[in-house]
């Protein structure tokens, strides 16, 4: 069994609640209040400014210049496809991209961004790797699934979203990381494997609190 199929099986149920999460339903048949996709939106493009680092990180670890290659494909899609969508609903909401890079983030966001940053930095390129694969391959899951509702992918507001993330361009994307991290788990003995593991389902659990803090809109619990 190849090594990206039993890290699916082992956070399923964890990716089956940010399926039926309320953010995510929300989406899917167009009753999301605006409010809290503003909040998400915000929050996210601070999320991907970082976690586009992660790729050039990855450029650092490559083996060889073809996956080298590939990060800086995938650097250059988040920054100027996948942000772009956030820069237009931005730009719905009436928000400049200095407004925008100068949000603060909230704590869910700083600590998926560190953790991740933080894996990235101190650990192999597998690990790098499974770290940043569940935000690719679980958003381009949900696009899919939300694409199948009757009507959702025209929505005048979600649609865009939808669209987007269950693109096949993104979907090569994600299935370029899966193919590298099966490559690269290749061989490790089962002691790295449960490493991984504990990596992919901990960038799991963030992507569900992710959801839980754009809908609650959850900001430090103080003002100063
Ligand atoms: C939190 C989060 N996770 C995943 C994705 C998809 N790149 C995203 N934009 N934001």
């Amino acid at each position: 069994m190849k090594f990206s199929k039993r890290l699916y099986q082992k956070v399923k149920p964890v990716w089956e609640k940010n399926h039926r999460h309320p953010f995510v339903q929300g989406i899917g048949d167009g009753s999301l209040e605006k409010d809290k996709f503003r909040f998400y939106m915000i929050q996210d493009y601070l999320y991907l400014i970082d976690y586009a680092k992660l790729f050039a990180l990855g450029a650092v670890k490559a083996h060889d210049v073809a996956t080298m290659g590939r990060f800086a494909r995938l650097l250059d899609a988040t920054l100027n496809m996948e942000m772009s969508l956030h820069r237009q609903y931005a730009k719905k909401f009436g928000i400049s991209e200095q407004e925008l890079e100068q949000a603060q983030p909230a704590p869910t966001t700083l600590a998926y961004t560190h953790y991740m940053l933080h894996v990235a930095q101190n650990g192999t390129l597998a690990e790098l790797v499974t770290s940043l694969l569940p935000c690719m391959w679980s958003y381009h899951e949900i696009g899919q699934a939300l694409n199948q509702i009757p009507g959702a992918s025209e929505h005048e507001f979600y649609g865009d979203w939808i669209k987007m993330y269950a693109s096949e361009e993104f979907g090569e994307l994600a299935q370029w990381t899966i193919d590298l991290l099966d490559e690269e788990a290749e061989g490790k003995p089962e002691r790295e494997l449960e490493r991984l593991e504990e990596i992919f389902l901990n960038t799991s659990r963030f992507e569900y609190l992710f959801w839980e803090m754009a809908y609650h809109k959850e900001m430090w619990p103080t003002d100063d």
